[in-house]
C-alpha cells in the first residue's frame, strides 16, 4: 500500500498493524491508531508496555517490522530519507523526556531555536533572531538569556527551550515522550500549563506518551492504554479514566487517582 485514502474527515496521522520486536521480545504489536488535526492523543501504560517503542517507530527513530504509518494520506515509511528528515524539521516535532536529547547543549538558547528555523529554510539573520526572542518569551524564558547556553538553565527551562525549538517552525504534529518526566512536581505543573496553552492556541495535533495519569487528564482528548505491547483500551479521556472497562485500566487508574 503506498497511500491511504483521504477524505475531509481524514486523520492527520494513521497507524495500522504496527509491530516491532527486539529479538524474541515484543516491543509493540499490531497497533492501530489515528490522530485528527488539533487533537491530543495520550498513550498510557506502565513501564515496558511498549509506549516508547510505538512513538519511536512513528518518529522514525526505530524501523517497525510491519505496519503502515500514514500522514496526510502519505505512506511515511515509503518516504526517502531526505523527505523524512524534511517532515521532521517542518511539519513534525519531537519532544524528548530529557531536554539534552532534543537540544544542542553547546549552542546558545537563541541558536537552538534559530537552528531549526534555518534547517527549515530560513536565512534572514534578523528575522531568525527575532523569532527566537519571540519564542523564548512564549515559553517564559527571559529574552535576555538568548545568548546563554542551555547548560546554564534549570531542568524546567531546558525543557521549555526544547519546546520552543520544536514549535518554532509551526509543526502540525508533535510527538512527546514523557515531556514532564523527571521534573519537580511544581515545575511539572507549570510546564503542563504552558504546554496546554500552546497546544490549544496553535491547534496542534499531539501524541503524548506518559505513565502519569494526571498529565493525560489535563492534556489528552483521547487515550490509548497499552499493556505488554498491545492496546487494551481506547476512548475519550474522561470516559476511560472515569469509567475504565478493562481490568488493567481499572488497576492503572485506581493506583494513581484517589477514589
Ligand atoms: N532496545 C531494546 N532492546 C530489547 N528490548 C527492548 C528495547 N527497548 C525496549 N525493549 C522491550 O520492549 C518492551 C517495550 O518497551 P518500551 O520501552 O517501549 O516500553 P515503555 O512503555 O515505553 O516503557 P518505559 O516507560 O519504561 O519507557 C519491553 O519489554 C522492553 O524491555
Amino acid at each position: 500500500m503506498t497511500a491511504l485514502a483521504m477524505t475531509e474527515e481524514s486523520p492527520l496521522l494513521q497507524v495500522r498493524g504496527l509491530t516491532k520486536s527486539y529479538g524474541g521480545r515484543t516491543g509493540c504489536r499490531d497497533i492501530a491508531m489515528e490522530v485528527y488535526p488539533g487533537e491530543v492523543l495520550g498513550i498510557v501504560g506502565e513501564s515496558g508496555s511498549g509506549k516508547s517503542t510505538l512513538l519511536s517507530c512513528i518518529a522514525g527513530h526505530l524501523a517497525p517490522d510491519a505496519g503502515i504509518i500514514g500522514y496526510e494520506g502519505r505512506d511515511v515509511l515509503a518516504l526517502s530519507e531526505p523527505e523524512r528528515r524534511r517532515l521532521m524539521r517542518t511539519d513534525w516535532a519531537f519532544i524528548h523526556q530529557h531536554a539534552r536529547d532534543g537540544l544542542r547543549m553547546n549552542v546558545s538558547a537563541g541558536g537552538n531555536v534559530g537552528e531549526r528555523l534555518m534547517a527549515g529554510g530560513a536565512r534572514h539573520y534578523g528575522q531568525i533572531r527575532q523569532s527566537a526572542e519571540d519564542w523564548l518569551d512564549r515559553v517564559e524564558i527571559d529574552a535576555a538569556r538568548i545568548d546563554d547556553r542551555p547548560t546554564a538553565f534549570s531542568g524546567g527551562m531546558q525543557q521549555r527551550l526544547q519546546i520552543a525549538r520544536g514549535l518554532v517552525t509551526g509543526p502540525r504534529l508533535v510527538l512527546m515522550d514523557e515531556p514532564t518526566g523527571g521534573l519537580d512536581v511544581s515545575v511539572q505543573a507549570r510546564l503542563l500549563d504552558l504546554l496546554r496553552g500552546l497546544v490549544r492556541r496553535m491547534g496542534l495535533a499531539v501524541v503524548i506518551v506518559t505513565h502519569d495519569i494526571g498529565v493525560v487528564r489535563l492534556l489528552a482528548d483521547r487515550l490509548m492504554v497499552m499493556r505488554h505491547g498491545s492496546v487494551v483500551e481506547a476512548g475519550l479521556t474522561d470516559r476511560v479514566l472515569d469509567d475504565p472497562q478493562h481490568e488493567y485500566t481499572q488497576l492503572l487508574v485506581s493506583s494513581v487517582l484517589p477514589t
